[in-house]
């Protein structure tokens, strides 16, 4: 398994190492100790999550606020995604910037996102099948995000708007400045 540092401060590209024969393939998806002593960070996950999506779908981006905020690590079990994650965390070295990497059942990368992260995905495949991890339960009233075509993000989605799809809920959601506004609120 490594785990490569990227741009974004505390989030990581990890690559399982498989090992394949006659029969197939196994590898750790996950394992705490050498995640925890490659990052030096520490992991406590309590929820997975898994969601199928066909060609042009894109979830996001999401986050959970306050106390409720959740590290993942994400992965793809098939199919391809262009997965993005944003720094929101404003003492961050990394704020406001992005990351934006192919995971697929293929390559069998993950990304570790931290806290005070949004994350989305697109599906360039067929269909996709998406399984992360989660260090905090799912809590409904601390969901937040921003839209996903933010003009300050300027995120390359690597598709054309015309082929995505995209839930009425995550259609609505604000732009960058609105969601910084509401956020300074609270
Ligand atoms: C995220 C989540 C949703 N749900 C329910 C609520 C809803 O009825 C249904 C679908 O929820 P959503 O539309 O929010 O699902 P989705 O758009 O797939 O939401 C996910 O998107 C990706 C990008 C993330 O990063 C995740 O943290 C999560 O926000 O599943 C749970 O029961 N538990 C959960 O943890």
């Amino acid at each position: 398994m490594t785990i490569q540092e990227t741009n974004l401060k505390d989030c990581y590209i990890i690559e399982p190492t498989v090992f394949g024969d006659e029969r197939g393939c196994f590898f750790e998806s996950f394992n705490q100790r050498t995640f925890e002593k490659e990052t030096g960070l520490s992991a406590n996950f309590v929820q997975d999550n898994r969601s199928k999506s066909s060609f042009g779908v894109l979830r996001g981006l999401h986050l959970q606020l306050g106390e409720f905020a959740q590290a993942k690590l994400v992965s793809v079990l098939s199919g391809e995604v262009l997965d993005v994650a944003v720094d929101l965390r404003e003492q961050s070295p990394t704020y406001g910037q992005h990351i934006a990497v192919k995971l697929s059942g293929e390559n069998k990368k993950q990304m570790f996102i931290p806290r005070g992260f949004a994350h989305g995905f697109v599906v360039l495949s067929e269909s996709a099948e998406f399984f992360y991890k989660c260090d905090n339960f799912y809590a409904p009233q601390a969901e937040s995000g921003i839209i996903f075509n933010d003009p300050q993000l300027n995120i390359d989605w690597g598709l054309d708007e015309s082929k995505l799809t995209i839930s009425e809920k995550d259609q609505k959601l604000p732009t960058l400045d609105t969601y910084l506004k509401t956020v300074s609120q609270l």
